[in-house]
């Protein structure tokens, strides 16, 4: 039997795609009932390091997903459109789809999984979140069997790279960026991945797989790592954390979580730099690593660890997908949807808002040397039911005392009146960082 892929894209992901399915050798036996019969790109006479079977490459997407030969269309054009639009016609087409592309699946995820579902065809994810490390797959199946409690993970290469170097180097986030585009290892545009909305998307389609529900993209709160400084990363050193960019999804404990209700749990669901204790499993993945650390009952907790991105990796979990997808097509005769595979959740979970969220947090002030600062500070946190874990007078800066708080558990809500307070304080002269604590 073969199963005819059409590929959209040629570029990093594309490429290491095409190269695994024309080196088979050594590989899944099934590989070899794969076989790459067009390939979509922008620049036909581009120069490429790959020798794809003569006059199987076209401009013409459209007549790629809707050609009656094709089985499995791959989508590797990245970005929302013409990618959103191309996999609805092959679903319409009923064509089966890979895709490694995070945003369109985070944005328009709901339109993608309910027209699969109608056409009877499957939408394959592995290498939109965490690239080559297997975490979607395990999610649907290996731990399908756990109630999830929370997902958290460093899943932007680019930003735990920044941060890891910032941390070596005692260099500040500006500097590193700028050496990180010239090497290659960030973007011209490194929005998306420095203020968190690449790992905002991620973090929403992992969500909706462990929590069994659809998740509205814009629900998911981002905030990047622009304004985390060399000082914060020493002063979070000297206090025993390393900073990371975390996603986190969790589900929040009610009074009582052992009691079924009607009433939905709902999921805590943020984007941000955290100061990570040194001894979590998570402070030690370094550089372009990613890991995605699950807790579930009854597995307890369980990690993923490996190269989130770049076209080797990206492209083994692209050509993991594929191979599902053959296999099923080679052993099942009824239409699916097959339970494991396929993505069938009707309702949008609860998310609780960011006031709502109770964390710990780590704040800097910049005070004039007055005495009693530190006081007032303990009366006010104190006043707004914030429970301070430690208050470090940390030195002095042109005649500023800087004092470093990190709390225990607390609603934001109620940390952000504390404050609100504090600002209006005379000896206060400036707030320069404040960052949450895991
Ligand atoms: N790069 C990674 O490490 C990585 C990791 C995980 C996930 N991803 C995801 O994988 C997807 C692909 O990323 P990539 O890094 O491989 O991107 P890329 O290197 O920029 O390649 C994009 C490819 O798509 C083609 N293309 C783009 N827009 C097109 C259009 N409108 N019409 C026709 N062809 C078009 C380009 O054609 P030309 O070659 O002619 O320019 C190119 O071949 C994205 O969704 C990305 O988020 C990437
Ligand atoms: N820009 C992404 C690529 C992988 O999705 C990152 O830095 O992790
Ligand atoms: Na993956």
């Amino acid at each position: 039997m073969t199963f005819k892929i059409g590929l959209l894209g040629l570029g990093t992901v594309g490429a290491g795609t095409a190269q695994i399915l024309l080196d088979s050798v050594g590989r899944h036996p099934l590989l070899q009932e794969l076989e790459i019969a067009r390939v979509g790109v922008r620049s036909p006479d581009k120069p490429r390091d790959i020798d794809l079977p003569a006059g199987i490459l076209t401009t013409d997407l459209e007549s790629i997903v809707t050609d009656p030969e094709i089985d499995i269309v791959v989508e590797l054009i990245g970005g929302l459109e013409p990618a959103r639009s191309l996999m609805l016609q092959a679903i319409a087409s009923g064509k089966h789809v890979v895709t490694a592309n995070k945003a369109a699946i985070a944005l328009h995820g709901a339109e993608i999984f309910t027209a699969a579902n109608e056409k009877g065809v499957y939408v394959m994810l592995e290498a939109a979140v965490g690239g080559g490390i297997p975490v979607i797959q395990p999610l649907k199946q290996s731990l399908g069997s756990n109630r999830i409690q929370g997902v958290m993970g460093i899943i932007n290469g680019t930003t735990n790279y920044i941060l890891t170097r910032m941390q070596l180097e005692g260099a500040d986030f500006e500097a590193v960026l700028a050496d990180a585009q010239k090497l290659g290892y960030a973007e011209a545009d490194p929005t998306a991945d420095v203020d968190g909305l690449d790992a905002a998307d991620k973090i929403a389609i992992l969500a909706s797989l462990a929590f069994g529900g659809r998740i509205k993209r814009e629900q998911v709160y981002a905030e990047g790592i622009r304004q985390v400084s060399a000082e914060d990363i020493a002063y979070a050193e000297k206090l025993g954390f390393v900073i990371k960019l975390l996603a986190i999804a969790k589900r929040e404990e009610g009074p009582t979580p052992q009691i079924q209700t009607d009433v939905e749990d709902r999921l805590q669901l943020r984007v941000h730099p955290t100061l990570v204790p040194k001894q979590h499993p998570l402070a030690n993945v370094n550089g372009v690593y990613n890991a995605i650390f699950v807790e579930g009952d009854p597995i307890g907790q369980v990690m993923f660890y490996g190269r989130g991105a770049g076209a080797g990796p990206t492209a083994s979990a692209v050509v993991a997908d594929i191979l599902n997808v053959a296999a099923v097509l080679k052993t099942e005769t009824e239409p699916i949807p097959h339970p494991l595979l396929s993505c069938s959740h009707q309702h949008y979970c609860a998310i609780a808002p960011m006031e709502d969220v109770v964390t710990r947090f780590y704040a800097r002030f910049l005070t004039q040397d007055s005495p009693g600062v530190i006081g007032e500070l303990g009366t006010i946190f104190g006043k707004n039911g914030v429970s301070l874990e430690s208050v470090v007078q940390i030195g002095m800066r042109e005649n500023q005392a800087e004092i470093v708080v990190v709390t225990h558990d607390v609603k934001e809500g109620n940390f952000n009146h504390a404050l609100a307070e504090i600002r209006n304080l005379e000896a206060i002269v400036s707030i320069p960082s404040l960052l949450r604590v895991l």
